[in-house]
């Protein structure tokens, strides 16, 4: 997540510098329609399209549905407000839970209180999708989609019992110093999104990255070595699946290693998205060696776009689920990305039910400044 308000040069870049007029990360505003690259990419909630597993005469007695989700609705759905000017950049003035409670911390993207309400049945297509994402889970590792050069997709790759701890984790983190926050400019417009970071701090405002947060003076705590370990294995089974097993194949095709020193966390609710931008705040090191942006999704899935230009319209789009990595690094490190929008009520209801993540998505974004 950087470069979305630099037009500048890095120096010794030229080449790259024609892709660099990436804007700030602002309001989404589509011009068209927009390609869709892969068959699956769909954001739509009631998926009709597979075999259902469970029939609706079996489950009929079974689901009762809507409630939590009403609730839910009711009290998070309170979209950013971009006409509001705030004072520091960092506004932790909306730290609302979902309970509409202020924090004296970060914003905590889990229900506090909710696991005490009585639960309810999900709902039939839900029920199949989980069923159908634990599938793809036992494919781990096969099921990795090469996307462009250097930009691949691993789809379920995270398993259900490390998505379970990134989200605790990266709840933890997020109500302590140093957490959520909602990132904005000094003119008052705000990110569509929570953020913080690991490692170094990213600031939105003069795209650099530094080792305190400016606007509370508060130090990224490190990046958990679990974290770190399943960005190595994930660089490694990519290069391995691009290898194919062949050993000859082309070097220049393989995505660099890279030890991760920043994590940037994002959490997006219903309506949180992020404008099309280029990954470009890191040293030039990095961006000359192409070490990779590695991106771990969890909760609700994301309609993704990528492309060489800034246009959406000649924009790819993807879906990232939940327990899906993305990668992008060597001929890709520069692609233009963005979240369009996010897709409700696609979490796997097992990792919900085991950490009471609220509506909305985490995204974790690894780099080495
Ligand atoms: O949420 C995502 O998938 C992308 C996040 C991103 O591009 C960033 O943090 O720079
Ligand atoms: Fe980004």
């Amino acid at each position: 997540m950087s470069g979305y308000r630099r037009q500048g040069n890095r120096g010794g870049f030229d080449s790259r510098n024609k892709l660099s007029n990436a804007g700030p990360r602002m309001e989404w505003k589509p011009k068209g329609k927009v390609d869709v690259s892969l068959e699956s990419a769909s954001c739509s909630q009631n998926d009709k399209s597979s075999n259902m597993l469970i029939t609706e005469e079996s489950a009929a007695k079974d689901v009762v549905c809507g409630v939590d989700d009403l609730k839910l609705a009711s009290v998070s759905g309170n979209d950013d407000d971009n006409s509001q000017k705030v004072k520091q950049f960092g506004d932790k003035s909306q730290n609302e839970d979902v309970n509409g409670r202020l924090s004296h911390t970060g914003f905590d993207i889990c229900q506090k209180g909710v696991s005490s309400v009585i639960k309810l049945k999900p709902p039939l297509h839900k029920i199949n999708r989980d069923i159908r994402n634990q599938n793809k889970q036992s494919m781990k590792g096969k099921n990795i989609i090469f996307l462009r050069p250097g930009m691949v997709l691993m789809k379920g790759y995270i398993s259900f019992d490390d998505q379970v701890s990134i989200v605790k984790t990266c709840r933890d983190l997020g109500i302590s110093a140093g957490g959520f926050y909602q990132p904005g400019y000094s003119s008052g417009t705000k990110l569509h999104l929570k953020m913080f970071c690991l490692g170094k701090n990213w600031d939105p405002e003069s795209s650099k990255y530094t080792e305190f947060r400016p606007f509370d003076k508060s130090k990224p705590q490190e990046i958990p070595e679990k974290f770190q370990g399943i960005v190595k294995k994930a660089i490694q089974d990519s290069n391995e699946f691009i290898q194919g097993g062949n050993r000859s194949s082309d070097e220049g095709r393989l995505i660099p290693t890279m030890s991760p020193d920043i994590c940037i966390v994002n959490f997006y609710n219903k309506s949180g998205r992020l404008g099309l931008h280029q990954d470009k705040d890191e040293s030039e090191t990095s961006l000359r060696k192409e070490l990779p942006v590695v991106s771990f999704s969890l909760g609700d899935s994301a309609e993704f776009l990528y492309g060489e230009t800034r246009s959406i319209d000649e924009a790819e789009k993807v879906i990232l689920e939940s327990g899906d990595v993305l990668i992008f690094g060597g001929k890709s490190r520069l692609i233009y990305h963005g979240v369009t929008s996010i897709c409700p009520d696609t979490a796997p209801t097992l990792l919900i039910e085991a950490t009471d993540m609220s509506p909305g998505r985490l995204n974790l974004t690894f780099r080495k400044f």
